[in-house]
Order: structure tokens, then sequence, then C-alpha cells
């Protein structure tokens, strides 16, 4: 679809951001978009280039999963009907690989996906440097995600009708959200890896491998 943003969001500050994790100073990027925007795949382009370290929300649930976890069953059933997993349990696997990882800067791809999500990202006292959003129509993510071929069981055309609805209905007010406070950097994601890559590249910039510390948001 074509996402104009909605500025009319209530805006709050958030007053207690201390961006502390596990002893070290993070600075976080949420890559946002539908599913098939291209996310996983910009993600991979901006790790080589950028020095961030990359988290999937979804592909740490998929490991959580396989690892034989007790909440395995619970997730599976939700990633298989397209719904969102209860934030305290992608929260816990958010901040355990940040506080695992020897890096300090990470893409959070996938999260926050609604309302809740983002509610618990803030009372962790964490807030994203930016917000990078894919905009893709949803003909092109459908075709992206049938042709996708990594063995996904939602990527089937029933689940993905589900996931376009859940985006519509509970992810994109967190992208106006955070439009509504200036941001948001919006990608056109429609065209071809290789150019939507050079739009990324401009706005990655001045956060490259060279810099120790990100950029102030001013
Ligand atoms: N700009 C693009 N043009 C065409 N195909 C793309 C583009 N970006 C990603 N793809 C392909 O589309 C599929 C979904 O991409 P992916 O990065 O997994 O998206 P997401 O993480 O947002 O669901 C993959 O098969 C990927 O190779
Ligand atoms: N914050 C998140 C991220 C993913 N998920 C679940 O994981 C699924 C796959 O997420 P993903 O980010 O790997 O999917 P893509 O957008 O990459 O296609 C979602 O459809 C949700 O069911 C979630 O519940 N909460
Ligand atoms: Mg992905």
């Amino acid at each position: 679809m074509s996402t104009a943003v909605d500025a009319s969001v209530a805006v709050t500050e958030q007053e207690d951001v201390e961006n502390i994790l596990g002893g070290k100073k993070v600075a976080v990027v949420f890559v946002l978009g539908g599913p098939g925007s291209g996310k996983g795949t910009q993600c991979s382009n901006i790790v080589e280039h950028f020095g961030f370290t990359h988290l999937s929300a979804g592909e740490l649930l998929r490991t959580e999963i396989k690892s034989g976890s007790e909440n395995g069953a619970m997730i599976e059933n939700i990633i298989n009907e397209g719904r969102i997993v209860p934030s305290e349990i992608t929260i816990k696997l958010l901040q355990e690989a940040m506080i695992k990882s020897e890096n300090d800067k990470f893409l959070i791809d996938g999260f926050p996906r609604n309302e809740e999500n983002r509610a618990a990202f803030e009372n962790i006292k964490l807030s994203p440097e930016f917000v990078l959003f894919f905009d893709c129509s949803e003909e092109e993510m459908g075709r992206r995600l049938l042709g996708r071929n990594q063995g996904r069981a939602d990527d089937n055309i029933e689940t993905i009708r589900k996931r376009f609805g859940v985006f519509v209905e509970s992810s994109l007010p967190v992208i106006q959200y955070y439009d509504s406070k200036g941001m948001v950097k919006k990608i056109n994601a429609a065209k071809p890896i290789t150019e939507v890559f050079e739009d990324v590249k401009t706005v990655f910039q001045p956060y490259g491998p060279k810099a120790t510390q990100m950029p102030s948001r001013e």
C-alpha cells in the first residue's frame, strides 16, 4: 500500500530514556516495513557497510521455537496465524541479544510491530535513534514473499493476507507515532535491491564504521 503518514497521532515524550543496557550505552535503529518490504535484505547490507549488529525479532522468535523452549508451541501458533507474540517474550530475546553482543550499535528489524511492543521498549528505558521505514505496495510485497523460498511456514497466501492486515492495523500506527515525532526516515522500497541500498546509504552515512558514537539526533 502507499502509506500516507497521519500526523494527528498524539505525541507523548518519553522522559526516562537512558539507552543503557547491561552496563553499556547502546544505539538502536528500528527497521520497519511490511512483510516482504526488504528489511532483512537491507539490514545485511547495513551490517556490512556500517558496522551494526542485526537483530531480527522474527528470527529470534523462530530460534526460540527451534530451541524447544516452553513457549515454543505458543510462539509457533501465533506466527503461523500471522499475529504478534506477547511483547514480554520478544523484548526479553532482544535484550538478551544486545547484552550478549560486544557491539553497541543495533538494527532492530521487525520490532516494534504494535503499540504493546513499543511500550515494552520504552519500559526498559531505551529509545531508537531513528526509524528506517521501507515503504512498498502490498502487491510487490506479496510477490516477494511467495518467491522468498526460505521454507517459512508463514509465507503462504493465507497467512500473508493476515500479516498484511496486522501490519495495517497494528504496525502502521507505530510508524505514524514515530513520524509525528520526526523520527522516521522513509525509503521507497519498491525499487531493485541495489537502488534501495543507495537511499539507505544516504541515511546511514553519518553512522559509518569509523564513527565510535552515534551522532546526536539534533
Ligand atoms: N528491493 C527488492 N526487490 C526485489 N526483491 C527483493 C527486494 N528486497 C528484498 N527482496 C527479496 O524479497 C524477499 C523478502 O525480502 P526480506 O528482506 O526477507 O523482507 P522482509 O524482511 O521485510 O520480510 C526475499 O526473497 C528478498 O530476496
Ligand atoms: N516484533 C515481532 C516480530 C515478529 N513477530 C512474529 O514473527 C513473524 C515473522 O516476523 P518477521 O519479521 O521475521 O517477518 P518478515 O516481516 O521479515 O516477513 C511475524 O509475522 C509475527 O508473527 C512478532 O510476533 N513480533
Ligand atoms: Mg524479515
